[in-house]
């Protein structure tokens, strides 16, 4: 083609875009005054954009011309967010974890502190990841891996930026990285579970098999658990009067746990009788033990505590419930979620009927974590079936605190405790940790299943030749009616399962 031809050309496809961008300019506005559209780009700008763009693919000479150079450098710009991930949010959330992965404590912290800069929330999934790849025990004499521990901070300072948690860090008061906090000195009656387990002494009598009022009602042999596991898990139901509770309990009393913000303990809500009983029953019927069958080495050197699964009965629940739940919000707390997804505002209805009763021995840990949120458990109301969600599907109950019934206290001191871990309020980079002292018949409560206000803890090692055991389960919330919330997708528990088939801790 000619200098001239070549030029005519040219002209003529700069007259056809030129009409087609006034064109494009007068489509109808459909979105793009409406105040309501949270769109950036008005689809008269895309259209035009659209049109340049297709121009330059019709006509890739054009693209060596010199006038052309900050569109392709802009056009490069966007390449590269595309490879790197959709957002800058989910692209920095992915090189995290990817750094953790491969113990890149390092280049973590940088590329946490780039999302606490840029005030971007990750997805609670991620955090409850990465708390894991840290997997910075602490121990009974050591403070665990120091760079762990400093990418263990910055996690925190990135889950709670913005809440009411944030802001209480200013006032805080600064504590002993060890402090034990005790909510009460002793217990009058305590009943030493712990002992007369270790002692054979748990029955005056042994007891009968199969063990009364209990049966099993679901069995996972190890290999179809999720993730595989080395031993078999079952779940007991109880019948109504398998544990006989007390006609005349002392009155529960809460207290709040000093510098955790959001944790409480409720003293008195068993009898030390009450705890005996539970703990004759899951050592008579058996504590299982629990083994991821794969994963990363380091889930195969964890130690883990052993566990009796038990679905409790609903007049013990009543009980239960019927004495603590006035100490809680009669609504789940409303949150903004990541990704904007707002949650909360359920009414409270009850506590998850799957107890998981857990047996730790001497330098037993439950490693550092976020808990999830879980499902109502229960028997089908026809079938009998065990169900990990029994709730309609047209209401259904999911879980927004954590409770820890305490059933021993008889544990070497100041070891065998639920510790929490918190930014330092006045050095970035460490953490405090307070230890929550188990009491007999009392109950830990925290809330649990969202980004904001989620604790990070773990149940710390027992000392030599002690014994814990201890109740997890789950307060339970409406969650119908509340726009797109979804507790985070289960994501499994590396160190040994104990998140399986739920949502994670
Ligand atoms: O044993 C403890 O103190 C903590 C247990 C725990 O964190 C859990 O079961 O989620
Ligand atoms: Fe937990």
């Amino acid at each position: 083609m000619g200098k001239n031809a070549q030029q005519k050309n040219k002209k003529r496809k700069r007259q056809e875009l030129s009409a087609a961008a006034v064109a494009s300019t007068h489509l109808p506005p459909p979105d793009s005054d409406d105040p309501t559209s949270d769109q950036l780009i008005s689809p008269a700008e895309l259209q035009s954009t659209l049109l340049v763009l297709r121009t330059l693919v019709e006509n890739p000479d054009e693209l060596s011309d010199p006038y052309l150079k900050p569109l392709k450098r802009d056009i490069h710009d966007i390449h590269r967010i595309l490879t790197e991930g959709t957002t800058l949010g989910t692209s920095l959330t992915a090189k995290v974890s990817a750094a953790l992965q491969e113990s890149r404590f390092t280049d973590a912290l940088i590329l946490l502190f780039e999302m606490y800069t840029r005030r971007l929330p990750p997805k609670l999934g991620a955090i409850q990841r990465w708390v894991r790849e840290c997997d910075a025990t602490s121990d009974v004499d050591e403070e665990g891996d120091p760079e762990a521990m400093r990418c263990l901070d910055m996690i925190l300072r990135v889950a709670s930026m913005g809440t009411e948690a944030e802001k209480e860090a200013d006032t805080r008061v600064v504590r002993g990285t060890k402090a034990v906090w005790r909510a009460r000195e002793k217990t009058r009656g305590e009943i030493q579970v712990w002992g007369m387990m270790s002692a054979g002494k748990l029955f005056d009598t042994p007891p009968v098999s199969p063990y009364p009022n209990f049966r099993p009602v679901h069995h996972v042999p190890g290999p179809l658990r999720r993730p595989p596991n080395l031993y078999d898990s079952t779940v007991y139901a109880s019948a109504p009067s398998a544990i006989s509770l007390s006609p005349s309990p002392p009155t529960p009393a809460r207290l709040d746990v000093p510098g955790v913000p959001g944790a409480f303990i409720i003293l008195d809500v068993f009898t030390p009788a009450e705890c005996l009983q539970i703990v004759q029953a899951a050592s008579a019927i058996g504590f299982e033990s629990d083994e991821a069958a794969e994963g990363s080495a380091r889930a195969k050197t964890s130690i883990l505590a052993k566990n009796f699964v038990w679905l409790a009965d609903k007049p013990f629940l009543e009980h239960f419930y019927d004495r603590i739940k006035g100490f809680f919000p009669q609504t789940a707390p409303v949150a903004d979620g990541a990704g904007g997804v707002v949650n909360g505002g359920g009414r409270l209805r009850g506590i998850n009927a799957r107890f998981r009763v857990y047996q730790y021995t001497q330098n037993q840990v439950y490693r550092p974590h976020i808990d999830g949120a879980w499902p109502a458990a229960g028997l089908h109301p026809e079938t009998g079936e065990y169900m990990h969600d029994s709730s309609p599907p047209d209401n259904p109950l999911w879980s927004r605190y954590t409770l820890l019934v305490y059933l021993n206290q008889d544990i070497p001191t100041d070891t065998g405790c639920t510790t929490f871990f918190l930014p330092s309020p006045d050095r970035i980079g460490s953490m405090d940790s307070v230890k929550v002292a188990p009491i007999q018949g009392a109950v830990l409560c925290f809330p649990h299943g969202d980004t904001h206000g989620s604790l990070l803890h773990e149940g710390s090692a027992v000392g030599a030749g002690g014994g814990k055991i201890v109740i997890r389960t789950d307060l339970l919330y409406e969650a119908k009616g509340f726009g797109a919330f979804k507790p985070p997708a289960s994501v499994g528990v590396k160190q040994g399962g104990k998140g399986e088939e739920g949502a994670g801790g």
